[in-house]
């Protein structure tokens, strides 16, 4: 699922329907002859405007970003999960402190929380006005409906990610499989690159798998491929890059300055490895220009295989 703490508003991918959320908005704020409204995404980092009306009389523009602390109308919407309609706020005390009052001198509000489909909140949609407002309650059940087209995109969305997830990754470990990390291994180049960050590549095969597998069972080789899985998990950094090739063949795209710090993470894994009764081929590369993923993805084999030959 789409992580609910995901900015939508910074989607590069063009998978949230932003074109057509701002026609949502423009149309809710026309109908409510509202001077702004707006759709507004909340994360641990604080609310963050993803539409705003497009209108002049609207101080808010999209992108705009809100801290989690800020006492606005979206936030009592968010931890009330509730609808919430403000008719006058400077009638009501609890609303002093709020900037879009105080400051901007916005006294009405009408907002409904929007969900994603796990039920966890996204945030909301919502109308300010700078007059009171005394709306009819069928244009509350209108703002519900246009809510209720936002959240169908958010399980459109959330359904896609589940499916390329699923196209990603390999189904034993939960690493990425091959396609996944071609996929992710060249965003990751491509970055690290701009930003200046040298890269390294492990390439590392399981030791006896066959063995295992004749002696004990396949469900022994599959823990030993868990096993694996875990060891890799546990000594990688957040941003490397870890899958599942094939079989018993196991790569990571980590980042990394020099050869000993790739040695020392393949140490480590092969440590924890050693204390599972279990052992691993390792072989490791820099990265630099000139050779492309799939160029250096065999260099690294090839160093696995001699490193595997020699012991
Ligand atoms: N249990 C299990 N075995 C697998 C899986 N995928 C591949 N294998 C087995 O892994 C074995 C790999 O054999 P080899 O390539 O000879 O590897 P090995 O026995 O580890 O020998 P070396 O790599 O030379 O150390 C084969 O017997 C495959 O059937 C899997 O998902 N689960």
């Amino acid at each position: 699922m789409l992580h609910p703490d995901q900015r939508v508003f910074e989607d590069k991918d063009g998978l949230v329907p932003l074109d057509k959320w701002q026609k949502t908005v423009d149309v809710m704020a026309r109908i409510f002859q509202a001077p702004a409204g707006f759709v507004v995404q909340y994360t641990p980092l604080g609310y963050q405007v993803v539409i705003a009306s497009n209108q002049e009389s609207n101080p808010y523009p999209a992108g705009v970003e809100i801290s989690p602390d800020t006492n606005i109308f979206c936030k009592k919407v968010v931890q009330q999960g509730e609808a919430l309609y403000v008719h006058n706020a400077p009638e009501e005390p609890e609303w002093d402190t709020n900037p879009e009052v105080a400051e901007d001198g916005f006294r009405s509000y009408l907002g409904l929380p929007v969900n994603w489909p796990s039920g966890e909140p996204f945030g909301t949609i919502c109308v300010m006005d700078y007059e009171a407002t005394d709306y009819r309650s069928d244009y509350v059940d209108l703002v519900g409906e246009l809510r209720d087209l936002i959240e169908a995109d958010l399980e459109i969305l959330s359904q896609f990610q589940e499916i390329s997830n699923l196209a990603m990754t390999d189904d034993l470990t939960g690493l990425y499989n091959r396609r996944g990390f071609m996929t992710v291994a060249s965003h990751y180049t491509v970055l690290a690159k701009r930003s200046g960050l040298s890269l390294g590549l492990l390439y590392l095969d399981m030791d006896g798998l066959k063995e295992i597998n004749d002696q004990q069972g396949h469900s022994a080789g599959d823990q030993a491929l868990r096993t694996l899985a875990t060891a890799i998990r546990s000594v990688i950094r957040e941003n490397d890059v870890p899958a599942r090739l094939s079989g018993d063949e196991f790569v990571i795209l980590a980042v990394a300055r020099d050869k000993i710090e790739l040695d020392t993470l393949s140490e480590r894994i092969r440590s924890v490895m050693k204390e599972n009764s279990l052992s691993v081929s390792v072989g490791g590369v820099l990265i630099d220009a000139g050779r492309t993923l799939e160029e250096w993805l065999q260099l690294a084999d090839k160093k696995m295989y001699e490193h595997k030959h020699s012991s």
